[in-house]
């Protein structure tokens, strides 16, 4: 049965990490296997920002930001084949002529299509340069363009996936030789075969797409921590990390925020029992986290997940009157079409509040200048989301201590307070 992997932006970011991957790949390499990749290191930031650059007619930036992308590609190439380098250049060199070229082609286009077509880059640059390293290294590869096997709506830079015409395209690939299918994650393209991506980080997500319509045996997406912890190990200094969870547990916690696993991941293997497995690209003999159907340790930690950069909005009727149902509509209306997700929701007889991101100016200013239209609105920026899964009250107090709480929804088994920033900076640690 075949194998997923996947690696993100960190585990490729320059020759000597391609080359880990390389080996790593010598020694786990499973049979058949589908290797689904993101862009190396941020390179999707810097094409947001030659997008930007692009659009905004800044001719002198645009360029420069396109012979740094050109560059970094090409050191790593000549890092990776030295005086062998010469038809993975042509190649890095076509797709850059091709990526600005179009923007000659869409400059007039509206943003989100501009947008996918621009940054399927990232992803088409890094698997062309990895393919070409492992037939280098010994290990056949067979280059995917997924875009012709995730198909998606235009709904460009949140393309939802047609599930059937996928499965279609998938089944139809060879899996029966020895070769490695390399693949990008994150983009996908329309049945007319236009570029889309699936939302940030989601190249986790496309990997569970091809694992789903494989009837894969496992997805190991390799990361640059051992595996799930009950919180990131990089704000708390006494995570601890979760071996054992189920779906439904690590869908939690990815849909409140924990960085680690793109929230859509999941679905599609649970659906068919396919484990996730994370896995360490650095420390190959760290025990991994392994995400299944077994329920048992879920609530024997506590999860904790902190989301940086959010925004209360409190509501309330100008003419006093109750927050009812018709009122919750017409908000949560608006902010349906707005585009956005409230992290947090708290409704009270007078008032509704609402968390949201604040790294959506262009879709957050609209939507407050609309309630301030209609409604009373207060607001709270800078502030930062907790979620605990499993708490109870002296963990829950203890994180508060010192803190100022803006806002709190608790059920059964999630609770969520809000704090100023200020108050949350620097390193945590989980109060035992
Ligand atoms: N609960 C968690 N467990 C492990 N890592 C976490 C968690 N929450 C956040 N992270 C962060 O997720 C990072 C790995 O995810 P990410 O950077 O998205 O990987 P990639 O880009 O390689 O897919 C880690 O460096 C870690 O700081
Ligand atoms: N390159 C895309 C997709 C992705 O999933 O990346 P990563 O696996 O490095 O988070 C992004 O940065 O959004």
């Amino acid at each position: 049965m075949t194998q997923v992997f996947k690696f993100g932006g960190a585990s490729i970011q320059d020759a000597a990490a391609i080359r880990r991957v390389g080996e790593l790949l010598a020694r786990f390499r499973a049979r058949p296997l589908i290797v689904v990749v993101s862009a190396m290191g941020k390179t999707t930031n810097a094409l947001e920002t030659l997008l930007a650059a692009a659009r905004a007619g800044e001719t002198e930036e645009y360029r420069d930001r396109l012979e740094t992308l050109r560059q970094e590609h090409l050191t790593t190439v000549e890092a990776l084949f030295g005086d062998r380098a010469g038809p993975v250049t042509e190649r890095v060199e076509a797709l850059i002529t091709e990526l600005d070229q179009l923007h000659r082609r869409h400059a007039s286009r509206e943003r989100p299509f501009h947008y996918d077509q621009t940054v399927c880059y990232g992803e088409l640059l890094s698997t062309t340069i990895i393919s070409a390293w492992l037939d280098e290294a010994g290990m056949a590869t067979e280059w995917l363009d997924a875009r012709d096997l995730v198909v998606t709506d235009d709904c460009h830079q949140a393309a939802n996936v047609d599930w059937q015409a996928t499965v279609e395209r998938v089944r139809g690939l060879a899996t029966d030789d020895d070769k490695i299918r390399v693949t990008q994650g994150f983009i996908g393209g329309t049945t007319e075969g236009v570029s889309t991506t699936l939302g940030r980080e989601g190249s986790d997500f496309s990997a569970a797409i091809l694992a789903h319509c494989l009837d894969a045996e496992e997805v190991t997406i390799w990361k640059d921590v051992p595996g799930l912890f009950n919180a990131d190990p990089r704000r708390f200094d006494n995570a601890v990390q979760l071996e054992r969870i189920s779906y439904d547990e690590a869908i939690e916690l990815a849909w409140h925020g924990a960085k680690v696993i793109h929230p859509k991941t999941l679905g599609p293997l649970q659906q068919k029992s396919i484990p996730l497995t994370v896995r360490s690209f650095e420390d190959l003999e760290a025990p991994p986290s392994t995400i299944g159907r077994d329920t048992r340790f879920d609530t024997q930690t506590p999860s904790l997940v902190l989301l940086e950069e959010q925004t209360l909005l409190e509501i309330r009727s100008r003419d006093f009157a109750f927050m009812d149902e018709p009122r919750q509509h017409d908000i949560l209306g608006r902010l349906v079409e707005a585009g956005l997700h409230a992290s947090l929701i708290d409704a009270g007889a007078m008032r509704l509040s609402l968390c949201l991101d604040d790294g959506h100016p262009d879709r957050l200013e609209p939507l407050v200048s609309s309630l301030c239209a209609d409604y009373a609105v207060v607001r709270h920026e800078d502030l930062t989301l907790l979620t605990v899964r499993h708490a109870d009250d002296a963990l829950l107090a203890a994180l508060s201590a010192g803190r100022d709480s803006l806002a709190e929804r608790r059920n059964a088994d999630t609770a969520q307070r809000l704090f100023p920033s200020t108050q949350c900076q620097g390193t945590w640690h989980i109060p035992l």
